[in-house]
């Protein structure tokens, strides 16, 4: 996750993004586009009746390679494949990017469409509304929200939820309307949001869902650019060509610390490796005279079942089996970027 922090002014309801939207002013595509609930569900009738599985991919749009792996795991395991694009304003604080967030729908669509797994393409596109999923409305200030909303205690305030406090509120929320409006068999989040995926899955589990069910929510592991190995996300579109220069400064340090981890240093060494690199960019940033400012965020180890911190004495030997989260964050001029390596048996978290 990343954002540029854009000030702007706190919201009142928001209704603007994508408020006219009516099948009149959508772009022409071949693939069928729902953009109310009701729609959707006589689609998805149909599809229960004929016993045929749905995979369903929740995106805020932009769509990158990323989200295609997503989309081709979803159409090799799936009868049907559903994409729903829905730029959810609860999960963006009042200072960060709603209104600037990179809308390319008429791209998005045309990129689809090419998507083919033996004779599979996407079968629906979900585009709601906010109108269509936030009846009363929603305030971006949770102060003044009224109404019903999802929050799994104890798994967002750490890692990207102590920048971003209500970020994973606003998550949780919007993907159980999505998960109830498009009632799917099996459901894909990218690692490189791990956190939001994990807590989801934390999620699905507690409210006993069973479309999809815990074990039928799939975590991808991240796609990378081939050349640098930054992670592809959909607000690398906010980076200068200066920016996009050190932006992979992020997975390096990760790496580093990775590497400090399997040759048995503890935690507190590896993160202090991570910090190292960063540094070092910073240093040749600076000696460079590089129009662009690079600073560390966090970076830290987390237990992937519960999120516990771990200890800075902690080295590989002692967690076992367990799978640890190496996370962090950079800030790349005002564009906020996250990347992960998860350590350990990774198979037992990505499924
Ligand atoms: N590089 C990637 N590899 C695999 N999955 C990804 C990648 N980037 C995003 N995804 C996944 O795609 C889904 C939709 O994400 P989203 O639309 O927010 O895109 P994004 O690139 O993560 O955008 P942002 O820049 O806002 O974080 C999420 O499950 C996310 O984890
Ligand atoms: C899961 C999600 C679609 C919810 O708005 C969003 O957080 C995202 O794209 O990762
Ligand atoms: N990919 C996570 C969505 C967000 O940053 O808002």
């Amino acid at each position: 996750m990343l954002f540029a922090c854009i000030r702007r002014p706190a919201s009142t309801l928001i209704f603007s993004h994508f408020r006219n939207m009516s099948s009149a002013s959508l772009p022409p595509s071949s693939i069928p586009i729902f953009t109310t609930v009701a729609e959707y569900r006589e689609w998805r009738r149909r599809a229960f009746v004929e016993n045929k599985s749905v995979g369903f991919v929740p995106t805020m749009g932009a769509l990158h390679e990323g989200h295609l792996t997503l989309v081709r795991r979803s159409l090799q395991e799936n009868d049907l494949t559903v994409l729903s694009i829905f730029v959810n304003p609860a999960q963006f604080a009042p200072h960060e990017d709603l209104a600037t967030y990179p809308r390319t729908l008429e791209r998005d669509l045309e990129v689809l469409t090419e998507q083919q797994v033996a004779d599979r393409q996407p079968s629906a596109v979900f585009l709601p509304t906010v109108k269509e999923m936030y009846p009363s409305g929603i305030n971006q200030d949770v102060s003044q929200q009224k109404g019903t909303f999802v929050e799994v205690k104890g798994y967002g305030e750490q890692m990207e939820g102590k920048s971003r406090p209500m970020f994973f509120r606003g998550v949780a929320t919007v993907v159980t309307k999505l998960f109830n409006a498009v009632e799917p068999t099996n459901a894909y989040f990218g690692q490189k949001d791990i956190q939001q995926a994990l807590l989801l899955r934390r999620m699905v589990t507690d409210l006993l869902l069973s479309h999809p069910s815990p074990d039928h929510l799939h975590i991808v592991p991240t796609a990378r650019d081939a050349t640098d190995n930054l992670a592809l996300s959909s607000r690398n579109a906010y980076l200068s060509p200066e920016g996009r220069k050190v932006a992979p400064a992020l997975y390096a340090s990760l790496q580093a610390a990775e590497n400090c981890w399997s040759a048995g240093g503890s935690k507190r060494e590896c993160v202090d490796a991570a910090a190292g690199i960063i540094q070092q960019w910073v240093d040749q940033i600076e000696e460079q005279g590089w129009a662009v400012k690079l600073k560390l965020d966090y970076v830290d180890m987390n237990d992937a079942g519960d999120f516990e911190v771990v200890g800075d004495e902690v080295v590989q030997t002692e967690k076992g089996g367990e799978v640890v989260i190496l996370s962090g964050a950079v800030y790349v001029d005002q564009t906020r970027l996250i990347d992960n390596i998860l350590l350990g048996s990774v198979d037992k978290v990505t499924r």
